[in-house]
């Protein structure tokens, strides 16, 4: 993987990074490192996610796997870190982009159009809860056995369980005698992609898990007590520096289809890892050169608060451009698609720093098994030096629980401190004809 700062520097983009800042920088980047490693040793809680590539045993899930190896999709019925590491990757990787579905929220509309839209005997059922009391995934889980149960599949003989050692999932899976897989000892779900959790999809599909993994310990051994020896940490102290600068926006650009969903799941990385304490970089979700004929304005000329993040494999399959029989276009003549779109990403990163605005660039070789793990695993180092940097918890995601509870407390009908909030709440209704 490779990251280039130039564009964020001070001399070229405000708000930028001074080049004695980051020296500066460096030596907490050291002190950061050394605490990275010492997690890391002790499989402590949180830190214990940048060891998935060496604790990840890539032939367990293969065997836990095979009684579904047959299936040509996936249906994976997860939410957040439980779903969105797996759609990440078979977005990248899989021959058949259709092959993974993700049922994710519980919009009655889309289940059922989803579930409609299935040859559920051809397709394995992927349950995946570290908690396994998410109310989103236990209520997808029932609505897609009884699914398979109506069109007379047997769902008991087509499912795979990723879930913790308690909880009503880990029940349910006990009381059915389903194949399960555990969820990583000391992992957050968001940082779990490389574990069970993210790879049963892929293994299920043929994607090579293995390569996968190898890409995530080819990034390990990449970090070092310098940023400027370690790509996840150049970006990572980047990041850090230019939030401080007042780049509170990370806007994610990646110039592949392909890896639309990583911006997805760095959203989440990125959120739930660092929106504390008054902080955080704000994720935004961009797709080049697509979003360069709508969000780009605003990335160039809108307030000053922003970092586009570009992401784009190096090497690509090509598409060539047929001559043009209008002189008009003849500039297109001997080109392809790939040629096209890589001037694009050229020309849009080089326009941000010529308006004075900040862009880093991160670049992978190209997109395989390797490139992507190695991705994965760099952007959570990567966020992992920003909490410390930012003296933050990084694996707690506290903000979150509270609408958890809440939802939980409504749907039972108890009264708590989060439904008298909700009771409560101010309004002012506009449009209703009833008067208030
Ligand atoms: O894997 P689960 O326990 O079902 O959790 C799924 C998701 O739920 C919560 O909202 C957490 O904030 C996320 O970090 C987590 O990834």
């Amino acid at each position: 993987m490779h990251v280039d700062i130039g564009a964020a520097l001070a001399s070229v983009a405000d708000p930028g990074v001074e080049q004695a800042t980051l020296d500066e920088l460096d030596e907490r980047v050291a002190a950061a490192h050394e605490r990275i490693e010492q997690g890391r040793d002790d499989d402590e809680f949180g830190y214990a996610s940048l060891n998935l590539p060496e604790a990840t045993d890539a032939e367990t899930i293969r065997d836990a796997v095979a009684p579904v190896a047959d299936a040509e999709s996936v249906i994976t019925v997860g939410i957040g870190g439980s779903a969105l590491g797996a759609k990440t990757i078979t977005e990248a990787l899989a021959e058949d982009p259709d092959s993974h579905v993700v049922l994710d929220n519980v919009d009655p509309e889309h289940v059922r159009r989803t579930l409609g839209g299935l040859s559920l005997a051809d397709t394995a059922i992927n349950v995946v809860s570290r908690s396994g009391t998410t109310a989103e995934t236990l209520a997808n889980f029932l609505v897609v056995r009884e699914a398979y149960e109506d069109r007379g599949v047997d769902w008991t003989e087509r499912i795979v369980v990723t879930t913790g050692d308690s909880g009503p999932l880990r029940a349910l899976a006990d009381q059915h005698d389903l194949p399960t897989l555990p969820v990583p000892e000391g992992v957050p779900g968001r940082f779990s992609a490389l574990s069970a959790v993210g790879l049963v999809p892929p293994a299920i599909l043929g994607i090579d898990i293995e390569g996968l993994l190898a890409g995530g310990r080819k990034a390990a051994d990449d970090l070092a007590p310098s940023l400027y020896d370690s790509p996840a940490y150049a970006y990572g102290a980047m990041a850090y520096t230019l939030e401080e600068a007042g780049a509170k926006v990370n806007a994610v650009m990646p110039y592949a289809e392909r890896l639309e969903s990583f911006g997805e799941w760095f959203a989440q990385l990125w959120a739930e890892s660092l929106g504390k304490d008054g902080r955080g970089q704000t994720p935004a979700r961009a797709l080049g050169a697509t979003d360069q004929h709508s969000q780009l304005q605003l990335y160039r000329a809108g307030y000053r608060d922003k970092v586009v993040t570009f992401v784009r494999p190096r090497e690509r399959a090509d598409v060539a451009i047929p001559d043009p029989d209008h002189e008009d276009l003849s500039y297109l003549a001997g080109t392809d698609l790939g040629g096209l779109i890589d001037a694009e990403y050229e020309a849009t990163v080089a326009s941000l720093p010529a308006a004075d605005r900040p862009a880093l660039e991160i670049e992978i070789d190209r997109l395989d098994a390797e490139s992507v793990g190695e991705l994965l695993y760099a952007m959570e180092a990567a966020c992992v030096l920003v909490g410390e940097l930012a003296d933050v918890e990084t694996f707690t995601q506290p903000a979150v629980e509270w609408g958890k509870n809440a939802t939980r407390a409504l749907i039972r009908g108890e009264a708590t401190e989060e439904t008298a909030a909700i009771d409560d709440r101010e309004r002012l209704r506009i449009g209703e004809t009833e008067s208030l």
